[in-house]
């Protein structure tokens, strides 16, 4: 679905990301894991186009990432971004709507109102509905961002959605509904690829983590196999514990620095 090559960003003369190949796939989420700064903001722009890479290349679908006319794009992948600051008002279903602007010319369509109803059920914002977004908490504005992005591929159940850390914000009952939702895209069909600073989020609900430090992997493949002491020490300098998790195949980690 996503194949990405040697792909790699400078500014300057630093590599902001370094030679990166993966791939990620139809029906999986993976989670990209990785201290701040490690470059994972850049890779997820260098994925959905908003810059260019230095060298290497994106293949969407086996479509280079470049070669997409943008209205095509707008319909097999969709990104939620890390900052979602707007100057002017809009009120929440409108800026739900805008997901569906590459779906309809001048009026949206019953299909379109009917996609911005069920996404704003999906992600628990439907009374929401009629306020002004500017006036909404964080959390609030992250999951109306999160809905617009699901209505822009709503009915394309294979497409990709690029999400940077869509549990920024939210308190654990919307980290938990936001974490088991994209799960569900991922369960339709979707790629979900998937910024993430919960390491435990990323076990429990991603297929597959790929860990970044300084712009390189340090490590990819299933929880269970990446998940690990020296895996995490590397890539963010702390030491953990690893505990097994009851009735799931996954293992949770908590700090093992002393506090005394
Ligand atoms: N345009 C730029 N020019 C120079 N340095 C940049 C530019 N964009 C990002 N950086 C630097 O590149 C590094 C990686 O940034 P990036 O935003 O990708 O990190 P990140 O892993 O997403 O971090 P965080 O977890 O803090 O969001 C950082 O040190 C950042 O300061």
């Amino acid at each position: 679905m996503i194949r990405v090559e040697d792909l790699t960003y400078k500014v300057g003369n630093r590599k902001l990301v370094d030679g990166l190949s993966f791939e990620a796939h139809s029906g999986e989420m993976l989670a990209i894991l990785g201290a701040n700064g490690a470059g994972k903001s850049t890779l997820m722009k260098l994925l959905c186009r908003e810059i260019r890479p230095s060298a290497g290349k994106v293949f969407i679908k086996g479509k280079e990432l470049m070669n997409y006319r943008l209205e095509d794009l707008a319909k097999t992948r969709a990104v939620l971004s890390q900052h979602n600051t707007i100057s002017v008002s809009f009120v929440v279903d409108e800026l739900v709507m805008m997901g569906r602007y590459p779906h309809f010319d001048q009026k949206p369509a019953s299909n379109d109102f009917s996609v911005v109803r069920r996404v704003m059920q999906d992600t628990g914002i439907s009374h929401l509905s009629g306020r002004d977004y500017n006036t909404l908490s964080g959390g609030e504005q992250q999951r109306v961002q999160l809905a617009r992005v699901i209505a822009q591929v709503y009915d394309s159940p294979n497409a990709c959605l690029l999400l940077d850390e869509p549990t920024n914000g939210l308190d654990i009952q919307f980290q938990q509904q936001i974490m088991v939702l994209a799960r569900k895209l991922a369960d339709r069909g979707y790629c979900v690829i998937c910024i993430l600073h919960d390491i435990n989020y990323a076990s429990r609900f991603a297929d597959r983590i790929l860990m970044l430090k300084n712009g390189k992997k340090v490590a990819e493949g299933m929880p269970i196999d990446v998940i690990n002491c020296d895996n995490i020490h590397e890539t963010f300098s702390i030491k953990v514990k690893l505990m097994a998790c009851e009735d799931y195949n996954c293992p949770l980690v908590i700090p093992a620095t002393s506090v005394s």
